[in-house]
Formats: C-alpha cells, structure tokens, sequence
C-alpha cells in the first residue's frame, strides 16, 4: 500500500518535472497564442500574487540592482537579461530592437512619437539614438506603467531627451500642436494596442502630423497581429511599406515590424 503510494507519487512528480521543465517551456517559445497565454495570463498573474507586486515594479526593481546609473545599455541589457531569464515582458525586445535601431539610425529624425510606453524599454531604446536636440513625445495611458517607465527613463540618464505624457492616444495625437508645436513628425513608433494602429495612423494623417517622408514603424505585426493596419498600408497608394521579419520578444514565435514611408 505504502510502496504504491510512493510509486503514484513519484510518478506525478516525474510527469510534473518533465511537464514544467520541457514541455510548457517548449510549447511556449514556438507557439504564438501558447506564449501569449502562459506569460500573460498565467506567470504574470501567479508572480503578481506570490511577490505582492507587478510585472513592472519587478522590472524595476532588477533594473535599480544591477544596471548602471546613467548608461542607457546598460539598463537595456539588463531589462533584455532580466526578460529571457527571469520573466517575459512586452518589450519591444533585444531581436526587433535592433531592427528599431537601425531605422532610428536611418531616419535620425528632428521629430519623434512612440505610441505605448510600458515601463520604457523602447523609449530608452530610441531616444539613445536620437540626435542631439531631438525629443521622443511617448504616450501611455496606464498611470502605473507610466510611473515605472518614468523611473527607468531616469535611471537611464535619457529624461531631457524624453516626454512621457500620461493618456490616450486617440486625445492626445490631436493635441500634439497645441502641447509642443509639433508641426509634423518624421518618425513614429507604433506599439500600443494593436486595434488602435489604424485609426489612429488615420487620426495622424488627419491632424496632418504626418508630412511626405515620415516613417511610420509598427511593431507586433503578425503576433499578436494587426491585420486591418497591414491590409491599409500596404494597399494604399499613401504609402510605401516594407516587412522586417523577426520574432515575437524573448520567444521563436514568428513576429516582425512593418516600415512604412508616409508618401502624402
Ligand atoms: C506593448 S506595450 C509597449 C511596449 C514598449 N513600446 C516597449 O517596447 O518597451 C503597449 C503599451 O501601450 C499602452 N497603450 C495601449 N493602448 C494605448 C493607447 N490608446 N494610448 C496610450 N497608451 C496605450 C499599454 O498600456 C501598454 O503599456
Ligand atoms: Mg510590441
């Protein structure tokens, strides 16, 4: 009786070791809605409990213990290290990120928006590469992410080079004029919710903020997707887009940006 029940137990056991260290990890770096699912949902809501805290104060927390004061790379690294090791997070992430750098390189834009901070990786991420002069207008609207990336932004020593305004989009973009005199912008980083591209690149052309030549860069285009985005940019005459193929963050699920040229 007793032999059995340890047999049963050992056996659960091996299933669990076998389930929690190969499978899971397995099925979630090649699986997109898998990956969605188990970092989203499930790890984030169970660490939320178990430390009392947010995915964001986490984030944080390891930036301020092993990152350097003042050096943008550095609190990079360590948020891409923190993410492959530790916990996944949103981030625009260190695969696609070199893809953002060289067209930020590229562009070397006077004018720059980020739609969706999170805790300020991507914002950290271009405004490092920014020309001297240059301010990147970021926009979030959750206040609780708004305040992590506002430390970050600090942390990394970037906060003259950066403008987080806390809102939404969709009130903020028709704002832009009236807040910073911004007449046109050169580069915009989309990477909020993804129903929110279209109208709101839409809202952009309205307000006439984009001018011939703005580049428009949209992240997360396959996972979690944007197809109504996709099917206007590249089927109007208005722009010029182009696909970066990579992958979802921190995982081999396939994901990319999508570059479009604004041609007015
Ligand atoms: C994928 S995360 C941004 C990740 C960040 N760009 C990075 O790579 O480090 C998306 C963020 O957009 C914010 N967001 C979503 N829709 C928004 C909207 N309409 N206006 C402002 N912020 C929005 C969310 O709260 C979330 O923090
Ligand atoms: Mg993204």
């Amino acid at each position: 009786m007793l032999l059995s029940f340890l047999a049963l137990c050992c056996g659960g056991a091996a299933v669990l070791y076998v389930l929690y260290s190969w499978l899971i990890p397995a099925a979630v770096q090649y699986n997109a809605w898998l990956a969605l699912l188990w970092h989203d949902a499930i790890v984030e809501r169970a660490l939320n409990i178990l430390t009392r805290s947010t995915r964001p104060q986490r984030l944080l927390r390891a930036v301020q213990k092993k990152a350097i004061k003042g050096d943008p790379q550095s609190v990079i690294s360590t948020i891409d290290y923190f993410c492959r090791h530790s916990e996944w997070a949103m981030n625009v992430g260190d695969e696609k990120g070199a893809i953002l750098d060289s067209v930020v390189c590229e562009v070397s834009p006077s004018t720059a928006l980020e739609l969706g901070t999170y805790c300020g990786y991507s914002t950290v991420r271009i405004a490092r590469l920014l020309p001297p002069g240059t301010k990147l207008i970021t926009l979030e609207f959750n206040p609780d992410y708004a305040a992590v990336a506002r430390q970050i932004i600090e942390y990394s020593g970037l906060q003259d080079k950066i403008c987080l305004v806390e809102g939404a989009s969709g009130d903020l973009i028709p704002k832009m004029q009236e807040l910073f005199g911004i007449k046109t912008f050169d580069f915009v980083f989309l990477d909020h919710w993804k129903d929110r591209y279209l109208p709101d690149i839409k809202l952009l052309e309205e307000c006439q903020l984009l001018r011939k030549g703005s580049i428009l860069l949209a992240d997360n285009v396959i996972c979690p997707g944007t197809p109504d985005y996709l099917e206007y940019v590249r089927n109007s005459p208005r722009y010029e887009s182009k696909y970066f193929k990579s992958h979802l963050e921190y995982t081999k699920v396939e994901d990319g940006l999508e570059k479009s040229v604004f041609l007015g």
